[in-house]
């Protein structure tokens, strides 16, 4: 078996995907038609040719127009059903959808729209694909306190729809201290709670995101061997990292594959996982992810085999719903 076919095979969760981030060019144009917004773009090759980024904020800039596209409950269904159909392909069984709802409130597009549309998508996905999901509302870090409060409120009527919260956005300069009390509101309501840290961000905004907003995940989180006594602490306490490698490639986090700590962070004993983050922007869904960073790193098929069973442990479903993908998992 070669190894993109053994990597499918893997049952894996996908933990770190932006579904706003799913959007392909064809599907920004089809729907930039169907809803009569222009697009900064003459053509899908011409948008394809933008996505050379810079640094995390000249990805956000491009990702947000894009978004503006995304209007009605059909667009939200179209967009997450075309990733739960990509997704089944790379032998994902459970995903973890993080949805920006401030990108679209702000623009007039109520919140249930957006949840209809996902929620319609999740459900057909669990009866024609066999994959299962939650949402994870993410609040926009560049923006005030003040609007993931009044977010939390527009998402009040339908917690029950809503697993958990994340933060995302620009992360240089906006600490996750700054989100402290929102967090501190939603764990109360009983939503779990994850952020991106340490992508661009410090060390010490890992453990900021650990402290101050009990985050049971870290999304990215690969600065943290920047500081011993947070890697051995994320290494005791097994907290999941949802890294996405090709993501950090596209946004120099990295210069190249080689030069990336995934494997570091794996030997150092991490609950590290591979995710696509945005995999239209960044060139690859989650098996590309996988077959890169073994290609790059010489990860061997029980690397990955780790990987993929950490993805499942670390994903928020019931023990029930784990037991029979952790038999399908190749033993280590
Ligand atoms: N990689 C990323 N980091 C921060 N915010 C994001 N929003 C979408 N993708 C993101
Ligand atoms: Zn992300």
């Amino acid at each position: 078996m070669d190894l993109a076919t053994y990597i499918r095979a893997l049952p894996k969760a996908e933990l770190h995907l932006h579904i706003e981030g799913t959007l392909e060019p064809e599907m920004m144009f089809e729907l930039g038609r169907r809803n009569g917004v222009a697009l900064p773009f003459a053509s899908v090759e011409a948008t394809r040719a933008a996505y050379a980024f810079q640094d995390l904020q000249s990805f956000l800039d491009i990702y947000y127009a894009g978004a503006a596209v995304l209007v009605r409950e059909e667009d939200f269904f179209d967009l997450a059903w075309a990733y739960f159909r990509r997704a089944a392909e790379d032998g994902v069984v459970h995903a973890e959808l993080f949805f920006d709802p401030q990108t679209h409130t702000a623009r007039g597009v109520p919140f249930a729209t957006v949840l209809d549309g996902l929620e319609r998508a999740a459900a057909r996905a669990r009866e024609e694909l066999g994959i299962s999901s939650r949402l994870i509302l993410c609040f926009l870090r560049h923006l005030p306190e003040a609007g993931a409060f009044a977010t939390l409120e527009e998402a009040r009527p339908h917690l029950a729809r809503i697993h958990g919260v994340g933060l995302d956005s620009s992360e240089a300069g906006h600490p996750p201290s700054e989100f402290a009390r929102v967090f501190a509101r939603c764990r109360e309501l009983g939503l779990h709670a994850v952020a991106h840290a340490g992508e661009e961000g410090p060390a010490a905004y890992i453990t900021e995101a650990l402290d101050l907003l009990g985050a049971e995940r870290v999304d990215h989180g690969v600065r943290c061997l920047e500081d011993p006594a947070l890697v051995a602490r994320l290494a005791r306490d097994q907290t999941p990292l949802t890294v996405c490698p090709l993501s950090n490639l596209k946004l120099r986090v990295f210069p190249t594959m080689a030069d990336h700590t995934f494997k570091r962070m794996l030997d150092a004993g991490l609950r590290v996982t591979i995710n696509s983050d945005d995999p239209a922007y960044f060139g690859g869904y989650v098996a590309r992810n996988y077959l890169e960073t073994a290609e790059g790193l010489g990860l061997t098929r029980k690397d990955l085999a780790t990987v993929a069973r950490n993805s499942l442990l670390a994903s928020f479903v019931t023990d029930e719903e784990r037991a029979p993908w952790l038999v399908r998992s190749p033993a280590l």
